[in-house]
């Protein structure tokens, strides 16, 4: 076992967390989940790995955990994460990804946690105005999604002012793929993310893809984006910790590849990999949607030596593909 002390990893059950599970293991770590399974699963979670089922906004059930465990590092995945659900239901948005964060950085404040790794999010952006987008652009979330997780941000950029807490908050692009080993992948009963809904469609789990605009400003009329491995995005997190407890600065990162594909040469690698066309219905443009959303890699690179392994658009739709393959076997 590591001398390190041991992770917190907040939200463990779900899709990234649980990959942040199987990285943190591999490179040594004890970690400890803490999830609610509200949206995650139990099965999610390794049977080596401490499970704990209770709320990121439980205050004694923190304090135990952090007590009990020796956590000397919180990485918090427990949110919610529907951006349309956030414009109907925002108050709850702002008590899951808000205030529940701030119980969480009061606990780990107390308790004399050293480190603290966020799942930030691209849409603290908003609709950026300069592509790649870089840490350092304009802040103005366009959702309450958005702005319930940037607020989280500054409470952590004003807590490690105050009383020393060390941070780094990762701003994801598009997080898709699966593990390669095929141990992890996402589960969601209700998907909205696109890479995953092909892969659905693929597998005969939906009869259609619907998609929403082709007439953008971009090469063939549909959205760029910039879509990341989860795997590497589970390394990036544990390059953060490495960083912060070597001393590194805190600070915001980025967490893309820096270059996008559209919608349509998705959904193409899609049909590349499942060797069968897709059936695509184009409608309309969904609110909300900016034309373009690539991220500036370059401070993540420079400052956590992050080392993507998985650049490349067919091995993210490969892997996400064998483990929707998983999912149809296993349910039916
Ligand atoms: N998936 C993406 O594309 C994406 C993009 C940007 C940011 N993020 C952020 O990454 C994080 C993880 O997202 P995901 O895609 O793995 O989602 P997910 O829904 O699969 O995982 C979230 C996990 O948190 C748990 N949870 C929710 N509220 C909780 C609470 N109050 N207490 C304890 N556990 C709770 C859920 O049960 C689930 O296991 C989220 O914070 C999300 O905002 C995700
Ligand atoms: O069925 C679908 C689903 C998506 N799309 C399109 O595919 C692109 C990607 O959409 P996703 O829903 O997969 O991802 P987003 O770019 O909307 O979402 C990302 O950014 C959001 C904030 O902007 C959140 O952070 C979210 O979790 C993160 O995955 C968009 O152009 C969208 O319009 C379709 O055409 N059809």
């Amino acid at each position: 076992m590591s001398g390190h002390a041991t992770v917190l990893v907040t939200g463990g059950a779900g899709y990234i967390g649980a990959h942040a599970v199987l990285a943190l293991t591999e490179a040594g770590y004890r970690a400890v989940v803490l999830d609610d399974l509200s949206t995650g699963e139990r099965a999610a979670v390794p049977d080596d790995v401490p499970f704990v089922h209770g709320s990121v906004g439980d205050p004694d059930l923190l304090a135990d955990t952090l007590e009990r465990h020796g956590v000397g590092t919180v990485m918090h995945f427990a949110g919610s994460i529907v951006v349309p659900e956030s414009v109907e239901q925002p108050l709850a948005y702002y008590r899951n990804n808000t205030l529940n964060s701030h119980a969480l950085i009061e606990a780990c404040v107390r308790a004399g946690v050293e480190r603290f790794i966020f799942s930030s999010t691209a849409a603290v952006y908003g609709v950026p105005d300069r592509m790649p987008v870089r840490e350092d652009s304009p802040t103005e979330p366009i959702n309450p999604y958005g702005r319930s997780k940037l607020m989280t941000e500054w409470m952590l950029r004003d807590a490690a002012a105050a009383h020393g807490l060390r941070f780094a908050a990762l701003r994801y692009f598009n997080v898709a793929g699966a593990d390669p080993k095929g141990r992890a992948g996402q589960r969601s009963k209700v998907a909205t993310h696109l890479i995953k809904i092909a892969c659905e469609a693929a597998v005969g789990r939906r009869g259609e893809v619907m998609l929403f605009g082709d007439d953008y400003p971009t090469r063939d009329g549909t959205c760029v984006r910039d879509y990341v491995h989860v795997s590497d995005l589970a390394d990036a997190h544990v390059a953060a910790v490495r960083h912060l407890e070597a001393g590194g600065e805190n600070g915001v990162f980025n967490c893309g590849y820096g270059h996008g594909y559209t919608v349509r040469e998705v959904l193409d690698a899609v049909e590349r990999a499942a060797g069968k066309p897709l059936s695509v219905r184009v409608v309309g443009r969904r609110a909300g949607d900016p034309p373009e959303l690539v991220a500036a890699k370059d401070r993540i690179v420079a400052a956590l030596g992050w080392q993507p392994r998985h650049d490349d658009l067919d091995t993210i739709v490969r892997t996400a593909l064998a483990w929707e393959r998983r999912l149809a076997a296993a349910t039916g």
